[in-house]
């Protein structure tokens, strides 16, 4: 083939794509009678209620079993105001959506504090308790629902005319997957995805998971408001059973067979399966069988849903290809804030912090300053508080006594996100990355500084979020580059060597310039050559400005790296001073207890920790 033709194909598929479907779905009410194009209708209805399952549930990780509910709350209010209150049609709609949106929002309050099967059945307690107050209340028609919704008004279009309708959801189902495709892929639900694959690392990086999660299941609300405003339009009646917990199954048989972590997949499930539902009505008790099956076997052998398929099969029917290397280091240039540093001003002070777990203390009044420019080491036997040191630090721990201050404040209640706020990151000991998210989004959830008010740019100027993900994409591709991964941008890191991996965490780390930087154990798993690499990258970027703790077993690697040394033993500092001094200091030669306190070179690669201990966001 030509091979100036392969980049023109490449460049064009998708719009050409975009336009067959459109010519489709335009033709399509040409082929079918007027019960299958009923059935059409119905099915968009439940696409748009699966796209805003899809952001909740598969975007951002959050359980939610209440999604037919805010269908439901969409729905009744239309019925409510236009019936009873004699509200026009689209006046009734506006307040239904926003009332979708506000239920939303107060199932989301239960994320807040409990997460996966407790919030399931906490949402579905909620959505049991609806289904019973609008089989109850007389403001909801009782058991027997509202009837009598109006025709919505467009211009003279008569949309009680099921064809006439299908054009209008589909400019609706078309402009609410092209919003829902827009978020997940721009800062707000690359967050939500960091947030679902690890939220105490997205935490860490400075995502407001309190906040995320709860803008996760606004947007639940405000699709499920859309359905159900397009669902009173079109039946114009509505009634308790429509809205059951057995309909909400259904709904999640539909996004977890379509693929629940793309939007795409959860509109193709509920399209599908709403047809299919329809075409098995005289096999209902089979039916519900059969969905059950295949959600089962769908969760086990494609846990990505059909949508996922095409990714899990490529690498099997693709030729392996050769990975590229990890590309060298490339140092940062010195700066302004390089010479602020050099002050060596104090920018993180512990007072007498001690921590204590139930009967354990980890750490016991521990004190310690570390001024601007160093490079500190902290070392210290096998469960001597170290980790747990950085987890105060970080904010993942409250002290139960002590002080903590950075930069001049006390910080010792502020949350992971407000410290990485004020310019403190952090790398973990056993690697937390995320699942699902390239390399180079993991740059940019570390670029991306934004403020929960900003998600508001999404309703008012979508255009500027654009702009600000396209200058987000070239500082992304900077920093891949300095890093030496611009080879493996699109990869996710989990398919990559150990040593890359430990690389996309350090960059992700240094993506926003933090002032302070803790590396737990950055060393753990690479080969002589990486370690090397890795003192070379440390230098360079406390050069640059940013102040470096480091918590490290390989002696050899503490000494040619640091100016200073702070030793742990017991959950206590037993020595501190020049690498040198503390090696030969009689009380950290004991602590080690035979260990080789001496400096130690180790040029084999040291086995990865496995140990997991987990603080809560
Ligand atoms: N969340 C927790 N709950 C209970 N105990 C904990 C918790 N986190 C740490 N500990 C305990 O605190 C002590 C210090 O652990 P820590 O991980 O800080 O040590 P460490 O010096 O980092 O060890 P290593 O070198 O093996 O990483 C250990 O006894 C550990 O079991």
């Amino acid at each position: 083939m030509n091979p100036t033709l392969n980049p023109l194909l490449r460049r064009y598929r998708a719009p050409a794509g975009y336009l067959l479907l459109a010519v489709l779905a335009y033709l399509l009410p040409y082929q079918l009678g007027s019960y299958d194009m009923h059935v059409l209708d119905t099915a968009f209805v439940f696409g748009i209620l699966a796209i805003g399952l899809g952001i909740v549930m598969g975007i951002a990780g959050q359980i939610n079993l209440a999604q037919i509910t805010l269908m439901g709350v969409g729905a009744y209010t239309t019925a409510v105001l236009t019936t009873q209150e004699n509200y026009g049609f689209w006046v009734a709609a506006i307040l239904a959506v926003l009332a979708s949106g506000l239920v939303g929002l107060i199932i989301g309050v239960p994320a807040l504090r409990v997460q996966s099967h407790y919030l399931g059945i906490v949402t579905l307690g909620l959505s049991l308790a609806f289904t019973d107050w609008v089989t109850t209340s007389t403001l909801a028609g009782s058991g027997s629902g509202i009837s009598g919704i109006p025709v919505p008004p467009l211009g003279g279009i008569d949309l009680s005319d099921d064809y006439l309708y299908y054009y209008l959801e589909l400019v609706v189902f078309v402009l609410s997957l092209a919003f829902g495709l827009f978020v997940v892929r721009t800062r707000l639900g690359r967050r939500m995805r960091a947030m679902r694959d690890d939220p105490l690392a997205a935490g860490s990086g400075g995502a407001r998971i309190p906040v995320l999660r709860m803008t996760a299941f606004l947007l639940a609300g405000l699709y499920g408001g859309v359905a159900g405003v397009l669902y009173a339009g079109l039946i114009r009646f509505v009634a308790p059973e429509t809205f059951s917990t057995a309909d909400m199954f259904l709904l999640l048989a539909m996004v977890v067979i379509g693929g629940r972590q793309s939007l795409w997949g959860c509109v193709i499930g509920a399209l599908a399966l709403s047809v299919v539902q329809d075409e098995l009505t005289d096999l209902s008790t089979y039916a519900q069988l059969g969905y059950g099956i295949v959600v089962v076997i769908t969760a086990v052998v494609a846990p990505t849903g059909l949508a996922g398929l095409p990714g899990r099969i490529r690498p099997l029917i693709r030729r392996q290809r050769e990975q590229p290397a990890l590309a060298p280091f490339q140092p940062y240039p010195a700066t302004a804030a390089a010479r602020e540093t050099a002050t060596g001003r104090e920018l993180l002070r512990l007072d007498a912090v001690t921590m204590r777990f139930k009967g354990l203390t980890a750490l016991r009044e521990v004190s310690l300053s570390v001024g601007a420019g160093e490079i500190r080491g902290i070392v210290g036997p096998n469960g001597s508080g170290k980790t747990t040191l950085f987890n105060v630090i970080s904010g993942l721990y409250q002290a139960s006594q002590g002080t903590v201050s950075f930069a001049d404040r006390h910080v010792h209640n502020l949350r992971p996100y407000r410290l990485s706020d004020l310019g403190l990151s952090r790398t973990f000991q056993n690697l937390r990355l995320f699942r699902e998210l390239t390399v180079r989004e993991h740059v940019m959830v570390g670029l991306d500084r934004t403020r929960p008010g900003w998600a508001w740019r999404y309703a008012i100027w979508p255009v500027g979020v654009w702009r600000a993900e396209r200058r987000l994409g070239a500082q992304a591709d900077e920093l891949l580059d300095r890093y030496g991964l611009a080879g493996f941008a699109k990869a996710t890191p989990y398919a990559l060597p150990y040593g890359i991996q430990r690389r996309v965490e350090l960059a992700r780390a240094m993506a926003g310039e933090p002032r302070l930087l803790l590396l737990d154990e950055p060393a753990a798993g690479l080969n002589a050559t990486e370690k090397a690499q890795l003192v070379e990258i440390v230098r360079s970027i406390r050069d640059h400005g940013t102040t470096v703790i480091i918590i490290e077993h390989d002696m050899g690697l503490v000494m040619s790296l640091c100016g200073k040394v702070t030793v742990l033993a017991a959950g206590q500092v037993i020595a501190e001073g020049a690498p040198a001094d503390v090696a030969a200091n009689p009380s950290v030669i004991e602590a080690y207890l035979g260990r080789a306190a001496a400096p130690r070179q180790t040029d084999a690669a040291e086995p990865a920790p496995s140990k997991t201990k987990e603080p809560t966001v």
